[in-house]
């Protein structure tokens, strides 16, 4: 399971949760505007915008699970097991539109467009193919988030084609489709961030004895659908300052409402899926935030102070093992 979010004060920020029982040894990965990139079906890309990340690098080549671009744009991948379906691809005669594999589509997306709105056109254009990377690494079922300081849109291709919704709470999280998601938030319609009013019955005075009743009922498990309510009433109630420290440790508050413990959820016997990283992307500044399971010290990379117009990609190891500030010793 996954979450990302979406969260505005002066600044736009997004990131994610990537939450699961291994991982494939991810970095922070800057693709600086010369970079290469030689898509499937589609071409090379020469010269383009810059993007930060969390990627798998294989051969070379930057595997994005979520990335920036120098222009606000941000775009997150999802698991989507069971409902993501893509395209066959078809012989370059055969079809008008790009042709692009699943595992490109966030370079393919981020690299040309500033926007949510000109990611949109792409989108009208494109064709979402399910060529795997190579053996190693097949096709991975996702879905996807992008969204820019003014809008927010999710990306599904499933079996009735390419599906692309306005996402009005900007947070997505896995199964079920974005569109049942977004219905179950009508049976938590009662929840405030307000004490509740005894209004069960006339005859009943209950009692408010704890602050925080106003949330009752809202979901505390892990399951997708749980977390997404979680998830929406928190980042949608949130309050914070403007400023830069502010607005990332609330970003993190927001995420760290659906983080997953290790023992809470067993995948198969003796394996636990927990969340490996948490990441927050100040989209204005183009800096990559992030904490992981072992490491609460949340840890930054700014793609700007790195030189952008290189031609080879630029990667920094995650710090996953964080250290206690003692103070009396
Ligand atoms: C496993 C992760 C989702 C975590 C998640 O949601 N776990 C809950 C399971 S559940 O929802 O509860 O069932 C996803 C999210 C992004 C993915 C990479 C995207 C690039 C690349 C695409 C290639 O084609 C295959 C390799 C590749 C590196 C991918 C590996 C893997 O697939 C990644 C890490």
């Amino acid at each position: 399971m996954c979450t990302a979010a979406t969260y505005k004060t002066k600044d736009f920020y997004m990131g994610r949760t990537l939450d699961y029982e291994f991982s494939y040894g991810e970095q922070i990965a800057i693709t600086p505007r010369n970079y290469e990139f030689d898509f499937r079906f589609a071409g090379k890309i020469k010269s383009h915008y810059a993007l930060i990340g969390m990627a798998f690098v294989a051969e070379g080549y930057p595997l994005y699970y979520d990335a920036v671009n120098e222009k606000g744009l941000g775009m997150a991948g999802l698991n989507f097991v069971g409902n993501a379906a893509y395209e066959e691809a078809l012989p370059e005669d055969e079809t008008e539109v790009s042709q692009v594999a699943q595992f490109e589509f966030i370079p393919w997306i981020l690299t040309q467009c500033a926007t949510v709105a000109e990611a949109r056109e792409k989108l009208a254009t494109m064709r979402l193919t399910g060529t795997a990377f190579s053996e190693q690494l097949p096709t991975a079922q996702l879905h996807w988030i992008i969204a820019d300081k003014d809008s927010c849109i999710v990306v599904e291709s499933m079996k009735d084609g390419l599906h692309v919704y306005d996402n009005p709470v900007g947070v997505l999280t896995n199964n079920p489709p974005f569109l049942s998601q977004m219905f179950a938030l009508n049976n938590y319609a009662g929840v405030s961030r307000k004490q509740p009013e005894s209004t069960f019955a006339g005859v009943l005075q209950l009692d408010a004895y704890s602050r925080g009743m106003g949330g009752m009922g809202i979901p505390g498990d892990l399951s997708s659908q749980s977390r997404f309510v979680k998830v929406a009433f928190t980042k949608l109630n949130s309050i914070s300052g403007e400023e830069e420290d502010e607005s990332v440790s609330q970003f993190f508050h927001i995420l760290g409402s659906v983080d997953q413990q290790r023992g809470c959820c067993e995948v198969t016997e003796g394996k636990y899926e927990i969340t490996i990283y948490t990441s927050c992307c100040n989209t204005a500044k183009g800096i990559y935030y992030y904490t992981t399971y072992d490491n609460h010290q949340i840890t930054a990379v700014d793609m700007h102070a790195e030189n952008l117009d290189s031609d080879q990609l630029i990667c920094y190891p995650l710090l996953s093992k964080g250290k206690v500030r003692w103070q009396n010793k």
